[in-house]
């Protein structure tokens, strides 16, 4: 996928040596207005919580509850599935190896400044604000060896073999999620291999996000990633199981008016699936992609790994015509991937939005008015 591509972060990478620091620089201090908005402390405990499914249950038993998880939640913890632990620890203990080297080792393999997707450096959203993440991160499109290379010359294999597997792992579970999710919305098997934006997943490169959060001494003056939407179809997060830092923004509309955010507990073994930006388009809008964020913790680093699932790249990802209602039409356009990013870098929060179609019936109206 090496048509991906998103520019514009920093060029100069602040790298902190995060142990020496008893107060947080003001690099990394975030103006209250931003934090106010969205505050870490004072969470209100939800009347709900983020659904936890097993996997290991009937096809028939999830399909509903993966389709309402989706609609209301826009994510859900999976459990049963599959992926053996070791495997999840062997991919912690790479993603930790990599952060734990020295700073001027680390950046050897920094990302691209002019427009680079993999390697080193802050996420790419960070590009979007002026202060700086309490976070590191590294991500990997297609195979790390390049940059593993430049880590460890002589013993990249580890790290390298252990992603690989990781990515294997994640590709054929997010088959499974997505299946379930479009049976979910009412096609048949057949129609999913018709229509879906499965065709050729096999050849997808994977995407993958190796996130560090430090810890912080003043946790609530800074942020370890903003909150955004992803992309993708979806995202599978492993995160460390001891340490909470994710969080959802959530609508409960029964109870109360205003979205909160909901901590995602860590369950140790369990996966967070999120519906990203692209399963909101081919679902036309009924399954929610979900804004979410981490925050740092005073005395624990956290480490989560993110595999971003999405359709090949020449593939136009648009709403599913059978389950489009005709009197309102498309909410989306067709759109790829690639192309999608390179919206998604300029505009952040706003691409959906921006892409989105005036309803059929107020096309209809507006149409007549100019008649
Ligand atoms: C395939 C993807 C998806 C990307 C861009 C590109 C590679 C890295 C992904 C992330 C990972 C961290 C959050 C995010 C918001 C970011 O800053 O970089 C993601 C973004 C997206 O989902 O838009
Ligand atoms: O650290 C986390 O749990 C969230 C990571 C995330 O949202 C991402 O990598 O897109
Ligand atoms: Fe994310």
């Amino acid at each position: 996928m090496h048509s991906l591509s998103v520019s514009g972060q920093p060029s100069l990478l602040c790298q902190l040596e995060w142990k020496s620091l008893n107060q947080v620089p003001d690099s990394h201090i975030w103006p209250p207005d931003l934090l106010h908005h969205h505050p870490t402390s004072n969470i209100i405990p939800p009347s709900s919580s983020m659904p936890i499914i097993d996997l290991t249950a009937a096809d028939s038993v999830l399909i509903p509850l993966v389709g309402r998880a989706c609609e209301t939640w826009g994510a859900f913890q999976i459990t049963g599935h599959g992926v053996p632990l070791r495997l999840l620890d062997l991919v912690e203990a790479q993603t930790c190896r990599l952060f734990s080297l020295p700073s001027a080792h680390k950046l050897r393999a920094q990302r691209c400044p002019s427009g680079g997707v993999t390697g080193y450096g802050p996420a790419l959203i960070s590009s979007f604000f002026s202060k700086l993440f309490w976070s590191e991160g590294f991500t990997i499109v297609g195979s790390a060896q390049e940059d593993a290379r430049k880590l460890w010359p002589n013993c990249f294999n580890d790290f390298c073999s252990a992603m690989e597997e990781y990515s294997k792992g994640m590709k054929d579970l997010s088959r499974r999620v997505i299946v379930l999710m479009l049976r979910s919305l009412g096609l048949s098997e057949e129609d999913i291999d018709e229509v879906g934006p499965l065709r050729g997943h096999d050849e997808v490169e994977p995407v993958l996000q190796l996130n560090y959060y430090p810890p912080c001494p003043e946790p609530d003056r800074t942020m370890g990633l903003a909150d955004h939407t992803d992309s993708s179809l979806i995202t599978i997060i492993h995160q460390s199981s001891c340490v909470t830092g994710l969080q959802l923004l959530h609508h409960d509309e029964s109870d109360n008016p205003r979205p909160q955010w909901v901590e995602v507990p860590p369950i140790l073994g369990a996966l967070v699936v999120n519906v990203g930006d692209l399963f909101h388009i081919i679902s036309n809008g009924r399954f929610h992609t979900v804004i979410h964020r981490a925050v740092v913790d005073r005395t624990w680093s956290r480490i989560s790994v993110a595999y971003f699932c999405g359709p090949l790249a020449h593939f136009k990802v648009g709403p599913i015509q059978k389950i489009v209602d005709p009197n309102h039409g498309p909410a989306y356009p067709g759109i790829t991937w690639p192309k999608y990013l390179s919206l998604k870098k300029k505009l952040h929060n706003e691409t959906l939005a921006s892409i989105r179609l005036p309803l059929a019936a107020k096309r209809q109206d507006d149409e007549k008015k100019v008649l």
